[in-house]
């Protein structure tokens, strides 16, 4: 029986689940909408909510927000594109709102204006969260949990807070069957909502169908096919994407429903009465009609793919044939292909690849390699590292490209967070649990990473009473939010980091000796800059990445050399910061010194590591400026108040760098200030 037959109409379920009656645990499979709003109800007991309990929207705060915008462009695009046209033809003056959210329950866009009074008030609003476990049963939550459209009532909603609407939420599976997303329809309940039901699921459908032609449309052919001849170019009906050879290499939902199969990788000739060479050929817009499985007709229409797949010789394709562009050592391409595993096809832009975070450093390849491992096992990982050394940069890597990647990292600075929150915001809080709690309670950073990777970062910075509870946590593997008796249980990977040398914070007494034990599992010394072998590499490889967010000048062989002399204390932080300013500064072809910022070189100087041509003007100063016939020591400090300060224009008319100038303008100064 197809899903939505199985959907009873609302208003003669909507007293069923009455507030006693939550009985059903979660079963998997549940036969009829009752159930499945028992079942849900049951669920949020467990989650220790109450009827009256107010809902928890765990927001996002705004950065956050507008990262999770980026990493949802194109499901947002076609849903925009995909959604918008049944707004304005049949919903727009229903009163009703349009929500996406993401497969946490996160609102990335709504369209439309319902009747039920402000955002503020009804919390349908871009980074609120609608899950069960924070909002009680609601149709977002539940179809996230179920992975099913559902239609929940006003007075199915478990929380009475939410029953001044009726939401129907159908999820969007992508082309590898990933739930990525939900579409919701909410209103209040003047709507036929039948109608709403229908309606949902059809634009997440249609909403699946553009992401399969996005896809594929290039360079595979699209077989639609549906029982009648008109709507073919439903969303109604079954799509099968065919390579060359007619294999199934995709389908939506409908297509599997409908010739109820799994179709993966079978020939076209195993379910339709055709071969591939005659699709090829067959014309355009003219339907056909198939016999499917031997029994079953079907009208056909063949989408050839956009870019015809060209038939000519490619000796690539040979083993033995070596690209031109495969300069890395042998090794760096194992674990290039190593390091695929597991990759998320569309990596989020702010995270960088984990094969791009090594560029030749032999240590750093292996650390990466261990760490990748090591993600897919239950043993945590402690990095050290100095500041900037991108201890973050390559969690958020490993994350992405382990299988915990379509859950939550949650990336916790245990030093940014007030001493005396640390532990609420971590474990969370019953409502009212503490003075100052907001009193609808919260569920907590480490619940917020169930089945994802929770990332404490300068753990060193902990207070010694959250080191306890933590410890419990790892040990028990569940959390018992502030003021509570229950317990909740959680499954997450665990990576933190620090640049503190944690054995010595356990021999002062700052930190506990047993939960250092628990939270190294695997140790990883994250090199600093100035250490890698990969350097030149390393710079040129961000400097890459920097241009093709903005156009900029190149670097010249003589200004990698000096970047690579550079001591780097800031290390990874400090290397983007110069080259984005050096950048931003240049209005020439190539980045030159006087580009650079003046902390550059009080780090060169400190080090003693200034270039030789500077060395050559310190010679030159203890004689003269034989250019000027006038000692650097006078010259340099008149030229700096001739133009008023200015560095760059001193440099240029003393014939001297930058460091120059900076070294004896700062000579000048202290003698001033003796
Ligand atoms: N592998 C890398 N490739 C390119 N840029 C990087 C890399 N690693 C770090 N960065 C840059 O350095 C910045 C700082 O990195 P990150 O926040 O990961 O450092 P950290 O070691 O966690 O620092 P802290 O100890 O201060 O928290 C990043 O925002 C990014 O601009």
């Amino acid at each position: 029986m197809h899903e939505e037959q199985k959907q009873k109409n609302t208003t003669t379920t909507e007293n069923t689940a009455t507030e006693s009656t939550a009985l059903l645990p979660e079963s998997g499979v549940w036969q009829t909408h009752k159930e499945r709003i028992q079942a849900s109800w049951y669920r949020c007991e467990q989650f220790g909510l109450d009827h009256t309990s107010q809902p928890d929207f765990a927001a996002l705060p705004k950065g956050t927000l507008n990262d999770l915008v980026d990493q949802h462009r194109s499901l947002l695009e076609t849903t925009e594109n995909e959604v918008l046209p049944y707004y304005e033809n049949i919903l727009s003056n229903s009163a009703c709102m349009i929500v996406l959210a993401d497969r946490q329950g996160h609102v990335l866009n709504t369209w439309g204006q319902p009747r039920f009074g402000s955002a503020a008030e009804h919390g349908l609003i871009g980074g609120n969260q609608w899950t069960e476990m924070g909002v009680g049963t609601n149709a977002i939550g539940t179809a996230l949990i179920t992975g099913e459209a559902i239609q929940v009532g006003r007075d199915e909603h478990f929380l009475r807070a939410n029953r001044f609407m009726v939401g129907s939420a159908s999820p969007i599976y992508n082309t590898k069957n990933d739930l990525v997303g939900v579409l919701d329809i909410s209103s209040d309940a003047y709507l036929p909502q039948d109608h709403t039901f229908g309606m949902v699921k059809l634009m997440s459908l249609s909403v699946e169908n553009r992401l399969i032609f996005s896809a594929f449309q290039q360079e595979h052919f699209i077989l639609s096919f549906n029982t009648n001849v008109v709507s073919l170019d439903s969303h109604w009906s079954g799509i099968l994407v065919l390579d060359e050879n007619g294999t199934i290499v995709s389908a939506n939902r409908r297509a599997e429903v409908v010739l109820a199969r799994d179709l993966a990788l079978l020939n076209i000739n195993q379910i339709f009465d055709i071969e591939m060479r005659e699709i090829k050929h067959h014309p355009v817009s003219l339907p056909m009609k198939l016999i499917a499985m031997g029994r079953y007709q079907f009208y056909v229409k063949v989408i050839p793919p956009v870019q015809q797949i060209m038939r000519v010789p490619d000796f690539r394709q040979r083993t033995e044939y070596v690209s031109p562009k495969s300069t890395k050592p042998l090794a760096t391409k194992e674990v290039e292909t190593d390091l695929q595993k597991n990759v998320s096809t569309d990596l989020p832009d702010n995270v960088i690849p984990l094969a791009e975070l090594q560029h030749g450093d032999e240590r750093v390849e292996r650390l990466v390699r261990q760490a990748h491992k090591i993600m897919e096992k239950d043993i945590p990982i402690l990095i050290h590292g100095e500041t900037g050394a991108g201890k973050e940069i390559f969690v958020r890597s490993l994350h992405y490209h382990s299988s915990r990647a379509k859950e939550m990292l949650v990336a916790v600075n245990c030093a940014a967070i007030p001493a005396e929150l640390v532990e609420s915001e971590l474990f969370g809080y019953e409502k009212g649990a503490f003075t100052g709690a907001q009193n609808r309670g919260s569920i907590g950073l480490i619940r917020r990473a169930h089945r994802g990777t929770l990332f404490l970062d300068e753990i060193g910075e902990m207070p010694m009473a959250v080191q306890s509870r933590l410890l419990r946590v790892l040990q028990e593997r569940v959390v018992t939010p502030l003021g509570s008796t229950e317990t909740y249980p959680v499954d997450i990977k665990l990576v933190s980091a620090t640049n503190r040398t944690l054995k010595d914070e356990v021999k002062a007494g700052r930190f506990r000796q047993d939960l250092y034990y628990r939270i190294s599992g695997l140790n990883i010394e994250l090199p600093a800059l100035r250490e890698r072998s990969d350097k030149a590499r390393l710079i040129q490889y961000l400097h890459n990445r920097l241009r093709k967010e903005e156009p900029g000048p190149a670097l010249s062989p003589a200004m990698i050399d000096l970047l690579v002399t550079h001591p780097w204390p800031g290390n990874m932080r400090q290397l983007a910061h110069v080259l984005k300013v050096g950048m931003a500064m240049a209005d020439e072809e190539v980045l030159e010194e006087w580009h650079l910022p003046d902390d550059f070189f009080d780090d060169l100087d400190e080090s003693g590591l200034g270039k030789t041509n500077d060395k050559v003007e310190n010679q030159q100063t203890a004689t003269s400026n034989t250019a000027q016939e006038e000692p650097l020591e006078t010259l340099i400090p008149r030229l700096l108040s001739e133009f008023k300060g200015n560095v760059t224009q001193t440099a240029k008319s003393a014939g001297v760098s930058r460091n120059t100038v900076y070294k004896y303008g700062k000579l000048k100064d202290n003698g001033d200030n003796e």
